[in-house]
C-alpha cells in the first residue's frame, strides 16, 4: 500500500503535469511538483487538518495558485472523455446537475487505477461530518428544534436524491458498494464540499452573501478543483453592514429576483461581495485563480473564505464549525404576529453570535409591541432602526430576555452540563478498557449511556479491551460537533439575556436622571 506521503507526491507530480502551479507569475515551471514556490501541503490540527501553508512570505492580493480549466473535474470534462457515461447520463434528464456530478465521481472511483483522476481521487477525504451523515442520535443531540429539523431535512434530501439517481448508477453497472447510500453520502458530500465553494446565491428577494458553489459559469453543480480544494476555511468577517444595518435594506423586499441576479451577474455592484471570496474562474487565463486575501508569513496556513456561513450552515455544507464565527447567528421562536406586523424577512430576525439582537429583530419587535392603532404613525421610525420610546424599548428587551430564558429552560441540558459532556466525550475516545469507561460514566451518565447503547459499543470477546468500530468513532465526532453547536447556542442566548439587562438598566437609569433633572428645574 502506498504511504500518504507517496500519494501526495504522486498528486503534486500529476498536478504539475496538468499545469497546476503556485508560481507567482502563474506560469507552470516544468518542475516535478505543482507546489513549492508559494505553498506546501501541511497539517494544521487546530484549523482544518490537512491544508496549505506558505513556504515564503506572501503579500495580500498575490496570485498563489492557478488551476487550468483542463484540470477541473466537471461533468462536461468527464462526459467528453467517456461515451458510455455520456450516453447513460443523457438518458436521465430529470437528474439535477449535482446528482450527475455525484454519479460521475462514483463512476470514476469505480475505474480504480485506470481512472485518469486516480492520483487526485486517492487523496479525497474518506468521510465527512456534514449534517446529512447525522444519525437519529446525533440529530437529537443538537437539541434545538431548528437544527434538528435542518439535520433531518438534509438526511431526507440525500436519501431522495440517492434513490432518484440509483437507476442511472445501475445502468452504469457500478459495483454494489458504490451504489450504496453510504457511498452516495460520501460522493455527494465530496461534491458539496469540494465543488461548493464560493458562489453568491439569491434566496427569494434576498441577496445572500453566504456562498454555495465553487462557481463555474457553465455548470450549476460547480467543479472539483484539484489542489485548489486543499485550502481550509477562515470566515471573511461579519456580513457587510449594508445588509444588516442600513435602513435601506427594508427596500430589499422590493428587489425582484431578476433584478438581483442582474446586479450580481455584473459582479461590479458591490466590491464587498468580491472580497468575500478569494478565488474564481478567470476566462482570460482559462484557469481557476486563487489570490491571497491577506499577507502571510512563512509557515502560516493560507486560508480561503468560501463565503459567509453560520455554524449550522458550516456543519450542513462542510461538516465543521468554528469556535469563533463572526457570521454566526441564532434564531429564537417568534410569535407569528411578529412576522406579519412588519415586512422584515424571517431570516433577518435573529441574535448575533455576540448576543445582540439583529437590527430587523429589534425593529420588528418595537413595532409589534406598539398598540396596533399607533403602528402606522411610528412605522417609519421602527424601519429606520430608531427606538420608539423608553417604555417600548424596555418591553422589547424584556420580551427578548424572557424568550431566551424560556428557550434555555426548555433544553434538556445546561451549558455547564454540555461543557462537562464535551470533556467526557474526549475521555470516551481516550479510555480503552471497560473499567476505565466505567469511571468516566460514573462522573457523567445520561446521554453518554444512550450513545453507548445506540452504537452498541461492545466489550472485546475476552472482556478486556473496549472495541470502538470505525462507525462508532465517526459517530463520536458528530456527537461532539452537535454538542459544540448547542453549547454555542446556549452561550449566545445567555449573552443576549445579559445584553438585554444592561440595556434595560441603562435606559431606566437615564429615565430616572431625566425625571430628576426635570423636577430640579421646576
Ligand atoms: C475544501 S476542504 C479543505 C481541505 C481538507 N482539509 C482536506 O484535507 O482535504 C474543506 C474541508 O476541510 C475541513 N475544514 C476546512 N476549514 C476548516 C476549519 N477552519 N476548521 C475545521 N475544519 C476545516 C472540513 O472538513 C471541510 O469539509
Amino acid at each position: 500500500m502506498e504511504t500518504e506521503e507517496k500519494k501526495l507526491e504522486n498528486l503534486l507530480k500529476w498536478a504539475a503535469h496538468l499545469g497546476i502551479t503556485d508560481s507567482s507569475n502563474g506560469v507552470p515551471s516544468h518542475s516535478h511538483s505543482s507546489l513549492g514556490h508559494s505553498l506546501t501541503i501541511s497539517h494544521f490540527p487546530l484549523a482544518g487538518g490537512r491544508g496549505l501553508g506558505a513556504v515564503r512570505g506572501i503579500r495580500e492580493g498575490e496570485l498563489i495558485l492557478k488551476v487550468p480549466k483542463s484540470a477541473l473535474f466537471t461533468t462536461r470534462s468527464l462526459l467528453n472523455k467517456d461515451h458510455n457515461l455520456s450516453h447513460a447520463v443523457n438518458s436521465h434528464p430529470s437528474l439535477s446537475s449535482a446528482q450527475i456530478l455525484t454519479v460521475c465521481l462514483l463512476y470514476e472511483v469505480g475505474k480504480g487505477k485506470n481512472s485518469w483522476w486516480h492520483p487526485y481521487l486517492m487523496l479525497l477525504p474518506r468521510s465527512y461530518d456534514i449534517l446529512a451523515t447525522f444519525g437519529q442520535f446525533e440529530q437529537q443531540a443538537l437539541q434545538v428544534d431548528d437544527a434538528i429539523w435542518a439535520a433531518g431535512k438534509a438526511v431526507l434530501k440525500a436519501e431522495i436524491e440517492w434513490k432518484e439517481a440509483s437507476k442511472l448508477m445501475k445502468q452504469l453497472q457500478l459495483k454494489p458498494q458504490l451504489v450504496s447510500f453510504k457511498a452516495w453520502l460520501w460522493a455527494s458530500g465530496t461534491v458539496r464540499i469540494l465543488s461548493q465553494l464560493m458562489h453568491t446565491k439569491i434566496i427569494g428577494s434576498w441577496i445572500l452573501v453566504s456562498s454555495r458553489t465553487m462557481y463555474i459559469a457553465w455548470d450549476e453543480a460547480g467543479c472539483l478543483c484539484p489542489v485548489g480544494d486543499l485550502f481550509n476555511y477562515a470566515a471573511p468577517g461579519e456580513e457587510p453592514n449594508g445588509l444588516e444595518n442600513v435602513g435601506g435594506m427594508m427596500n430589499a423586499s422590493s428587489l425582484t429576483e431578476g433584478d438581483a441576479e442582474g446586479i450580481l451577474d455584473s459582479e461590479k455592484f458591490n466590491p464587498q461581495l468580491q472580497r468575500l471570496t478569494d478565488g474564481w474562474f478567470e476566462e482570460e487565463a482559462n484557469a481557476y485563480c486563487f489570490y491571497a486575501r491577506q499577507s502571510y508569513e512563512k509557515g502560516e496556513q493560507v486560508l480561503l473564505s468560501y463565503g459567509t456561513y453560520t455554524n449550522l450552515e458550516l456543519l450542513e455544507h462542510y461538516g465543521f464549525l468554528l469556535d469563533e464565527n463572526p457570521n454566526d447567528k441564532f434564531f429564537i421562536p417568534l410569535d407569528t404576529g411578529i412576522y406579519s406586523s412588519g415586512s422584515w424577512p424571517k431570516e433577518s430576525q435573529y441574535i448575533h453570535q455576540n448576543g445582540k439582537p439583529s437590527f430587523a429583530l429589534l425593529s420588528a419587535l418595537r413595532l409589534w409591541l406598539t398598540p396596533a392603532n399607533q403602528r402606522r404613525s411610528v412605522g417609519h421610525l421602527a424601519y429606520s432602526g430608531c427606538q420608539l420610546s423608553v417604555d417600548n424599548e424596555v418591553s422589547v428587551m424584556k420580551w427578548i430576555s424572557k424568550k431566551c430564558h424560556g428557550q434555555l429552560k426548555n433544553l434538556p441540558t445546561s451549558s455547564e452540563e454540555d461543557n462537562l459532556l464535551l470533556s467526557t466525550i474526549d475521555k470516551i475516545q481516550d479510555y480503552k478498557t471497560p473499567m476505565e469507561l466505567k469511571r468516566v460514566l460514573s462522573t457523567f451518565g445520561g446521554e453518554v449511556c444512550t450513545f453507548l447503547e445506540a452504537n452498541g459499543v461492545q466489550r472485546g470477546k475476552n472482556g478486556g479491551e473496549l472495541s470502538f468500530s470505525g462507525k462508532t468513532k465517526l459517530s463520536i465526532e458528530r456527537w461532539k460537533l452537535a454538542v459544540q453547536w448547542r453549547l454555542r447556542y446556549k452561550t449566545t442566548l445567555a449573552d443576549c439575556i445579559s445584553y438585554c439587562s444592561e440595556i434595560i438598566n441603562s435606559l431606566l437609569c437615564k429615565n430616572v436622571s431625566t425625571v430628576r433633572t426635570k423636577q430640579l428645574m421646576r
